[in-house]
């Protein structure tokens, strides 16, 4: 089957994550379409039920299709650390608890590694759905490894404890526009552009 083309002039961001939010307003810049965040337009948080990055970026998306009547892309993400079996993966954001403490989660990750494997890759699921229900969905993914104690205050959620793979600087400590230009979110979203949209990166 072939993918279903974006052709529209508007899109809803179907997240409710100020960082993911800016990130993927840089990535679709280029595009000239017309980006309504879900924030704005008052669309729900669905509950993530899925058991894959894939399984709840759909739901999201399908989600803030349907309620705004308009073609909606979602991003569901997390940090994939090798020495706790893939925790804390799709459960990322749930670490943080309900007062989203990224301090907290990221002391949780360093207490229950205890010296194993501190290798990790953040994934990116991105879902573009359409009010009809259907959906295209691709995932990204960038390697790296751990650092403890966490350096720097430029990113959000967990990049003060990644390093990735060919840089010393963790996402914490670097330039936000580079961050995004070569993480896991720029890898789905170059899938993306070739998957449904005119014009590839
Ligand atoms: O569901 P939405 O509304 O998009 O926002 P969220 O913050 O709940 O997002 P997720 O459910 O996808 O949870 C993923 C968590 O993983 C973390 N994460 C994802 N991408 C990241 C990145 O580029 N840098 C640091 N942490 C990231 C981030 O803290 C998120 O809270
Ligand atoms: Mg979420």
């Amino acid at each position: 089957m072939t993918a279903r083309r974006f052709s529209g002039d508007r899109l809803v961001l179907a997240s409710h994550n100020a960082g993911k939010v800016r990130e993927i307003k840089l990535l679709l810049a280029p595009l000239g379409i017309k980006v309504l965040a879900a924030g704005d337009l008052g669309l729900d948080e669905p509950e993530e039920t899925g058991t894959s990055f894939i399984a709840n970026a759909e739901l999201k998306a399908l989600a803030a299709a349907k309620a705004s009547d308009l073609p909606a892309l979602s991003d569901d993400s997390g940090l994939v650390v090798h020495g706790l079996l893939g925790a804390p993966g799709i459960y990322s954001a749930r670490w943080a608890g309900p007062e989203k403490d990224f301090g907290h989660a990221m002391n949780l990750i360093a207490e229950k590694l205890d010296g194993a494997d501190s290798t990790a890759h953040f994934i990116c699921a991105l879902s573009l759905a359409w009010p009809d229900g259907h959906r295209e969905s691709v995932e990204g993914r960038i390697d790296g490894h751990l650092c403890f104690p966490p350096r720097g205050t430029r990113g959000f959620g967990y990049d003060p404890i990644f390093v990735p793979d060919g840089y010393d600087l963790s996402f914490g400590e670097m330039d936000p526009d580079h961050k995004a230009a070569i993480n896991h979110r720029a890898d789905a979203f170059r899938q993306m552009l070739e998957r449904c949209f005119d014009r590839s990166a």
